[in-house]
């Protein structure tokens, strides 16, 4: 049975009396478990997608189930990693973890030796009281990874979480992650430009078009990449095969809308 499903949804925004169609009509489904990625050219509306299964904005059209329920009486628990860290520069490390727990006043000896145990599978074990300044980016993200899950919660949301780091830092970090959402079993949607990660992390991909955000294409991603660390999965021949159907279909995507808007820009005149 799928854990989350967007049934239909649509969402426009409305600012300054400007009119954006940012999505239109998007019906996907995550089973528990699964790593799902959303990719797609800029603006064709993933952060919006998250937002709304965040439930920081309400969509305009569609439903959004969670195990069957609307998503508005799901109470859905929700752990959000952007690219940025948003780490407090005047709290420890361990502080900054504790800041969920702190705020839902479950800061329990328990908890601290949970948030203990996911810093030492991070390999972070020796800067709990470091400041975050003295950290590097990877650190930093690892620590913001913890803070994450130190709270459990039923979905993860990955805003290009790793568009910050350089390419090395963030290979090592994708190998990192992906290992931990497996050990705890997370359901996670990943946002992402790069076909090169979402093949390598993800068990599924969702492309996807713009003006207005569409779904374009879903791929499976084959067994035996899968079952690979995405490091390995880079060198794995099935990768290239995928990559170059994905990577065939996001440009004859943008050739298709390219050419649509000489046709308006011509119609106009
Ligand atoms: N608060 C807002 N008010 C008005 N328009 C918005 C707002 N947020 C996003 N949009 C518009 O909605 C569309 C989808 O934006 P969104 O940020 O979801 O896309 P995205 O695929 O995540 O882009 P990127 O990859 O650049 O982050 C874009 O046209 C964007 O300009």
């Amino acid at each position: 049975m799928s854990f989350l499903t967007l049934d239909h949804v649509s969402h426009h925004y409305f600012s300054n009396r400007n009119y954006t169609k940012a999505l239109d009509d998007i019906s996907f489904t995550v089973k528990e478990g699964e790593f799902v990625a959303l990719l797609g050219p800029s603006g064709c509306g993933k952060s919006t997608i998250l937002s709304i299964i965040a439930g920081i904005i309400r969509h305009t059209a569609g439903e959004v189930y969670v195990n069957g329920q609307p998503l508005h009486k799901a109470e859905l628990d929700i752990g959000y990693m952007l690219q940025q860290d948003y780490l407090f520069p005047w709290k420890t490390i361990i502080d900054n973890i504790l800041i969920g727990p702190k705020i839902r006043h479950n800061q329990s000896k328990a908890t601290r030796e949970r948030a203990l145990g996911l810093l030492s599978q991070v390999g972070l074990s020796d800067i709990t009281e470091h400041y975050p300044d003295s950290l590097s980016g990877g650190m930093r993200q690892r620590v913001a990874l913890v803070r994450t899950l130190i709270t459990n919660p039923e979905i993860l949301l990955l805003d290009e979480p790793f568009s910050a780091l350089d390419y090395q830092t963030k290979l090592k970090l994708e190998d990192l992650i992906w290992d931990l959402l497996r050990i705890y079993s997370k359901t996670s949607v990943l946002v992402t430009h790069d076909i090169g990660e979402a093949i390598a992390m993800s068990d599924r991909i969702i492309l996807m078009d713009a003006n207005p955000g569409s779904i374009a294409k879903t791929f499976e991603v084959p067994l035996e990449l899968r079952n690979e660390t995405p490091f390995l999965v880079r060198r794995h021949p099935k990768y290239q095969i995928l990559f170059d159907k994905v990577w065939a279909k996001l440009n004859q995507n943008e050739e298709s809308s390219l050419q649509q808007k000489v046709v308006e820009s011509s119609n106009e005149t």
